[in-house]
């Protein structure tokens, strides 16, 4: 092991802060004071949380950053390893009501880097014996908003709150960003019935019928409409004379219909812009995207 690899910023109170990847932090284009401070919480949290931070987001539209700017969150380094859950597309079974003791006792960690570069990630040198996934949850960011699973660092942390029963916890965390509590209120229901099972064949089930559930309303939906288009056409002259326009319409509203959302898909898609303050002022209504 190098030397000082595994020693904490706490130790050296006047270097920089550096990310998962060991190396400074703040090479960012945009100065970024806050990022002087030391990656120890400094905020009461009831709960240990914790990231790996790859540097690879623009700070100021990083959620995980604002936890660290909030001195809510710590950072670990790679080759350090976290005793609590750990919430990462690497886990194996999704988070359930059984880890509660696990994550009151030893908290829970994320890995914040941009989806489109998983596979720059070192899983093997990171994570810990809990390596969770998120079970199907929407995210309410203004990056992958609408989006299944793909949420962000706090949304991810939240989520593991609320399945296991914290949801005040959830609430203490996305308080802190303008669409955060959008976030509990779009997968409430849902939440409900994760925080209702026990173990991770538990959620597993009730995942899965959530989106079998899902995906008969979409068929029944779409079948509705049809008929529905049908009865809108009228007399067949109607159709002749509409017919272009018709076309027209129907195309952009399915379009409309059901953007970002993947029913049996994982991760949503690859691109990522990051683009939070530029989006939020601009987001469609949820009912736009969700089928539930
Ligand atoms: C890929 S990063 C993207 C962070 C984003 N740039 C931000 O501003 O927070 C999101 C992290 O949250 C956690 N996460 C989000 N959705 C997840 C899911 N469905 N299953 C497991 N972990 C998930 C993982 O730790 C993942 O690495």
């Amino acid at each position: 092991m190098g030397k000082g690899k595994n020693k904490t910023n706490e130790d050296e109170p006047n270097k920089r802060s550096r990310g998962a990847n060991g190396k400074p932090r703040g090479g960012h284009k945009r100065g970024f004071q806050e990022q002087r401070q030391t990656g120890v919480p400094t905020a009461k949290f009831p709960a240990k949380i914790a990231m790996w931070d790859f540097d690879h987001c623009d700070p100021k539209r990083c959620s995980g950053k604002k936890l660290e700017r909030l001195g809510l969150i710590k950072n670990l380094r790679v080759g350090q390893k976290f005793q609590g859950v750990v919430v990462s597309p690497n886990g194996k079974g999704v988070v359930c009501p059984d880890d509660r003791e696990l994550v009151e006792t030893n908290g829970a960690a994320v890995v914040e880097c941009s989806w489109a570069r998983l596979e720059e990630i070192p899983f093997s040198k990171i994570g810990g014996k809990h390596e969770r996934l998120l079970p199907y949850l929407v995210a309410a960011n203004p990056v992958n908003y609408g989006r299944p699973w793909r949420l962000n660092c706090v949304e991810a942390l939240a989520a593991c709150f609320a399945i296991v029963g914290h949801v005040e916890w959830a609430e203490q965390l996305l308080e802190n960003f303008s669409w955060g509590l959008t976030f509990l209120k779009i997968n409430k229901e849902l939440l409900e019935v994760y925080q209702k099972c026990t173990d991770h064949e538990s959620v597993k089930k009730a995942e899965e019928e959530w989106l079998t559930q899902l995906e008969e309303e979409y068929k029944d939906r779409r079948e509705h409409r049809g008929l529905e288009d049908l009865l809108e056409m009228g007399n067949t002259n109607r159709v002749a004379i509409s017919d272009c326009e018709s076309e027209e319409e129907s195309e952009e509203e399915s379009e409309k219909e059901v953007p970002g959302i993947v029913i049996n898909g994982t991760f949503g898609n690859d691109e990522e812009s990051d683009e939070y303050e530029e989006l939020e002022d601009d987001l469609p209504p949820i009912s736009d995207l969700m089928l539930k």
